[in-house]
């Protein structure tokens, strides 16, 4: 049989479902990569993957898109890894800084200063450009945010937005999956998230950033309803950009 391939954010937040990939079975049945979020969504939007955990942002992009599992990574309200780092208060912003690593978040920094702010920011993806203020996501935020004057988690400011919760990434395929492996792919994933306990003790402390209040209270893995009317009202935005 042909193995199932299959790319995933090579960050924390998805290392409770690595874990569940990898003490299960179905672990024989794939071949797994680890990449930066959007390096997945290339990899499932050029089908060198048959799915990935990809940012949500890129949906639109992947041809015969459906969502195959039950779990994602979401919050509901501050997620403490997705950020506008700022030297000025948001209204004053002039320069905004992509972060190279992210669909999803840079198209929610750029939904939330039109739709919610209402505030006009130029904004580059120019690596070295020296900007007032930058999305930064990912393990590379952890213990950074005395480092900036202001400070915007981008999931509390979506939920003040729209009083919604919100899903960053998505497990997603370019084709039919069988029902079967669907199945074994949810009860492994589940399995991972039972035991996060194991996976924080493997992971490295980090200086000023509590990882299982992260793990276990800020971030939220199951796609729920709310969840995803949030991914259309947000896709419905990200048009209107
Ligand atoms: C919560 C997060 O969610 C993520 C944010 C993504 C994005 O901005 O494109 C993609 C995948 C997730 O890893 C995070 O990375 O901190």
């Amino acid at each position: 049989m042909n193995k199932i391939k299959i790319s995933a954010v090579a960050y924390s937040n998805t290392k409770a479902f690595i874990y569940g990939l990898e003490h299960s079975d179905i672990i024989n049945k794939i071949d797994l990569s680890l990449d930066i979020p959007s390096d997945c969504a290339a990899k499932v939007i050029n089908g060198e993957v048959d799915l990935g955990l990809m940012p949500v942002a890129a949906i639109p992009l992947v041809p015969n898109a459906n969502i195959i599992a039950d779990y994602c990574i979401g919050s509901d309200g501050a997620v403490n890894s997705v950020f506008i780092f700022s030297d000025v208060p948001v209204e004053e912003i002039k320069t905004l800084k992509l972060d190279a690593h992210s669909r999803t978040s840079n198209n929610l920094a750029k939904v939330l200063l039109k739709f919610h702010w209402k505030h006009e920011v130029e904004v580059t993806t120019e690596p070295s450009a020296k900007t007032d203020a930058i999305v930064l996501i990912g393990d590379r935020t952890f213990g950074r945010k005395d480092n900036y004057a202001f400070v915007y988690d981008m999931g509390e400011e979506w939920k003040n937005f729209t009083g919604l919760p919100f899903m960053y990434a998505a497990w997603v395929a370019n084709k039919e999956i069988s029902q079967e492996f669907k199945d074994e792919f949810n009860a492994a994933l589940k399995f991972g998230l039972v035991h996060r306990k194991e996976v924080l003790n493997n992971l490295p402390q980090i200086p000023n950033f509590d990882l299982e209040d992260y793990l276990y209270n800020k971030l939220q893995f199951e796609v729920t309803e709310d969840r995803k009317k949030a991914l259309q009202l947000f896709l419905g935005y990200i048009q209107e950009l």
